[in-house]
């Protein structure tokens, strides 16, 4: 065993009683809904079969003699019962197609695939891809893919199992998208995915808790409130579901992370815009700068005069500032202008 394996084995482990569960709501159904304490929720938990759970997951990364690397993300998850809330946050079923992005070790896949889920994974490190492939090798509802998400063609990967599925049962044609994702790339993945609703029904992401909390802002007047959260609700309907603390996950990161599901609409359900590029380029321009009026920063689209008419037309203070608009706000006011 080499010097470096050694020191991870023994050195790195976090100890199992910081291992906590938080503010997590549910155990499972037989809970009939009801919000339950880290204490009870860690009973039910024990009372289980866990395939993945703290010694399960560090045994997985230990086989491999890997120590989990920062520039992707690497913070695998401990808790098997976080994994089980993800799947149901998704209302993942039987017969499902699921896209998982960075698999790891496979805990959540696991899950996804005792769920009755045929599950595509697509993840960067060829050592966590030969284990999971390894992992699930003797069930054909298993897919994974090594590949930079970010820069995959999530489309043609994902239209073969959506075709296939459509065969057996023509009403279900859209996957699910269930993800612990890497903090660095959520931004990403959130602008492409959102807008793939033809494709993916809902999209469920543990995130970092402070890009969720920025991710479902839906009120403007905040100092949070940007060309994102104009975004996210453009194309979905997002909702934080509940918190995790850091200690969850190994290594430990230094920031709690919480868990958003994003509904997707589908096209004619989208606000009615005349064209989605020019309708996000005016919403960029807006909140570009400091935050100006934005008869001043929409200037370069159109004369602040026909500016000050629009907003006046859409019920708007000729003195508006972007983050004081809602979404329907920029829709209203697009429109006007696209048409002077
Ligand atoms: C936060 S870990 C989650 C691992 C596992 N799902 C879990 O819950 O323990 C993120 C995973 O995404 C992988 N990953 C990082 N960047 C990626 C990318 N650009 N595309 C695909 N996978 C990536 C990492 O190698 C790692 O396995």
């Amino acid at each position: 065993m080499s010097t470096a394996t050694h020191l991870f084995q023994f050195h790195c482990l976090p100890p199992i009683s910081s291992f906590t569960t938080g503010t997590v709501p549910v155990c499972n159904t037989s809970a009939g809904g009801r919000t339950q304490t880290p204490s009870s929720l860690i009973a039910c938990a024990t009372k289980r079969k866990q395939d993945d759970d703290y010694h399960a997951t560090l045994k997985a990364l230990n086989s491999k003699g890997r120590f989990p690397r920062k520039s992707l993300g690497q913070h695998y998850m401990l808790n098997s019962e976080i994994n089980e809330q993800l799947a149901s946050a998704a209302n993942v079923e039987e017969g499902d197609a699921v896209l998982e992005i960075g698999p790891g070790t496979g805990s959540l896949t696991n899950v996804l695939i005792n769920s009755g889920a045929t599950v595509l994974a697509i993840e960067k490190d060829p050592h966590m891809v030969g284990l999971v492939r390894e992992r699930f090798e003797s069930t054909d509802r298993f897919k994974v893919l090594e590949e930079d998400f970010v820069k995959c063609h999530i489309r043609s990967h994902m239209f073969p199992i959506l075709e296939s599925r459509k065969a057996l049962n023509p009403s279900s044609t859209r996957a699910k998208v269930v993800s612990n994702l890497p903090f660095n790339i959520s931004t990403d993945v959130v602008k492409l995915l959102l807008p793939m609703g033809d494709m993916f029904s809902e999209v469920v992401l543990l995130l970092q808790e402070e890009t969720a909390v920025r991710l479902v802002e839906s009120s403007s007047r905040t100092s949070e409130y940007r060309p994102i959260n104009i975004f996210v609700n453009f194309y979905s309907e997002p909702e934080y579901k509940f918190s995790v603390p850091r200690t969850n996950f190994f290594p430990q990161p230094n920031v709690d992370a919480a868990v958003v599901t994003f509904k997707l609409k589908q096209a004619p359900d989208y606000p009615s815009v005349a064209s989605t590029k020019s309708f996000f380029s005016m919403v960029n321009s807006a909140f570009n700068g400091k935050r100006k009026m934005l008869r001043k920063s929409l200037q370069h689209i159109c004369p602040s005069n026909e500016i000050e008419r629009a907003l006046g037309d859409a019920g708007l203070p000729t003195t508006s500032r972007p983050e004081e608009l809602t979404l329907d706000d920029f829709v209203k006011l697009h429109n006007l202008i696209v048409r002077v």
